[in-house]
């Protein structure tokens, strides 16, 4: 079963408000957008994304989904959600999707979960949404803001997105009702064809940005979806002839220079492996083998960028780190703030998220005798849960 994500983003955001429409404002530090692109995208049951955009925003949804793998190139949407989905599935033609999950771009919170049960309800059912069941009294409004009723919600459901059907089923309906432009969501089509749609339970948090106050809501429900890594790092350098060490970034001048494959920045390359750790991917070595000429004399500044992308693929971000510097000489206390404010720009965060530190070993071991340097780190890292 060959299942691909159809998002739909061509809308105007006039009810969010902002001077760029809500799907490409910011949330979290990236795009709503990306967000909701790289849900599918890094999902192992969907194999390629393709989303629906407005005029004129070929840019913006070229640095939202900058980087990520299985997004396709965008088609221009309609005037109205529905004809934007139409577009999308036209697009899809030629994919080979057994089943489409079409889902609001505005949506970014939506779980694994989520899109996994909506693909396995779709593949056995036909169709299927996300949805919520009621949880509140409803009331019909009449004139003047008051009651006119009280309306029974037993069996009643809160359609969201992603709503997944049968590729060929959903683009014939959408087709069928291509004239009416009134129906406010997928499902809502394949009903009106007299066919079945299954519900499976959705998360409260897939909710969509649709106002202002929704962006302060989906921050704190980003904020409690995250949880928080930690990972550390060890590295030992031996001297050899030289002039200067390079430590953090910061080249030192020294009686002697660090021997390595590269330029044998060990603060880096702690910070580094802190950070593979947090993420329980690998280390530097793995990433980057000695074995491999192509990384002899590099600047580790290429080695702690790709962690820190590595970070920011996964969703997260890197909350703090602290180096500490174990040397005899040279004195690292000078370059201290160098060394910080080199490593925070490399990584992409705030200088306060930033330590470093030095200390001596009492002249006792290799480092006491002045044979090298080791260096320890420590990297807490948000990730979505
Ligand atoms: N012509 C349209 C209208 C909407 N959408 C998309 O459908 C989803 C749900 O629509 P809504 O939240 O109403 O977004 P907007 O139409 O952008 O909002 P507004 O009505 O406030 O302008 C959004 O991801 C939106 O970008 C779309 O692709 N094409
Ligand atoms: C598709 C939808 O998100 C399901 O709740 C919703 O119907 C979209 O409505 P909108 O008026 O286009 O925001």
């Amino acid at each position: 079963m060959k299942s691909v994500a159809l998002i739909v983003a061509a809308g105007k955001g006039l009810r969010a408000g902002g001077e760029i429409p809500k799907q490409y404002q910011e949330l979290g530090g990236e795009p709503v957008l990306r967000r909701t692109l790289r849900a599918f995208a890094q999902h192992p049951a969907v194999s390629a994304v393709l989303c629906v955009i407005g005029e004129g925003h070929e840019e913006l949804f070229a640095a939202a989904a900058e980087g990520l793998e299985g997004v396709l190139p965008p088609v221009r949407g309609g005037a109205e959600r529905q004809s934007s989905v139409l577009r999308g599935l036209k697009a899809l033609e030629g994919e080979g999707a057994d089943i489409v999950l079409i889902h609001d771009g505005a949506r970014p919170l939506v779980s694994a979960r989520v899109i996994d049960d909506v693909i396995s309800a779709a593949s056995e059912k036909g169709g299927a949404i996300a949805a919520l069941p009621l949880a509140d009294t409803l009331k019909r409004e009449k004139d003047g803001g008051t009651i006119e009723e009280t309306v029974p919600r037993a069996g009643l459901w809160r359609a969201q997105t992603p709503q997944g059907f049968r590729y060929s089923d959903i683009h014939d309906v959408h087709r069928q009702y291509a004239e009416r432009e009134d129906m406010t969501d997928d499902a809502s089509l394949f009903e009106a064809a007299g066919r079945d749609v299954a519900l499976v339970e959705d998360d409260p948090s897939n909710i969509k940005i649709t106002r202002p106050k929704d962006f302060v809501l989906a921050a704190r429900l980003l904020e409690s979806a995250m949880e928080t890594r930690t990972g550390s790092g060890f590295d030992v350098h031996a001297f050899e002839e030289g002039d200067h060490v390079t430590l953090c970034g910061v080249r030192i001048p020294h009686t002697h220079k660090l021997k390595g494959h590269s330029d044998a920045d060990v603060g880096m390359h702690a910070l580094t492996d802190a950070i593979y750790g947090a993420l329980a991917d690998g280390d530097i070595g793995q990433h980057f083998p000695p074995s491999d000429e192509q990384w002899r004399g590099a600047k580790s500044h290429v080695f702690l960028n790709h962690a820190a992308e590595l970070v920011k693929k996964r969703g997260g971000k890197i909350i703090h780190c602290d180096i500490t510097i174990m040397c005899e000489a040279p004195k690292v206390g000078p370059h201290r703030e160098a060394m910080r404010a080199a490593l925070a720009e490399i990584m992409g965060i705030d200088l306060s998220r930033v330590a470093v530190k030095a200390t001596t070993t009492e002249k006792l071991g290799f480092t006491g005798r002045g044979e090298g340097i080791a260096a320890q780190a420590v990297a807490s890292v948000a990730l979505p849960a």
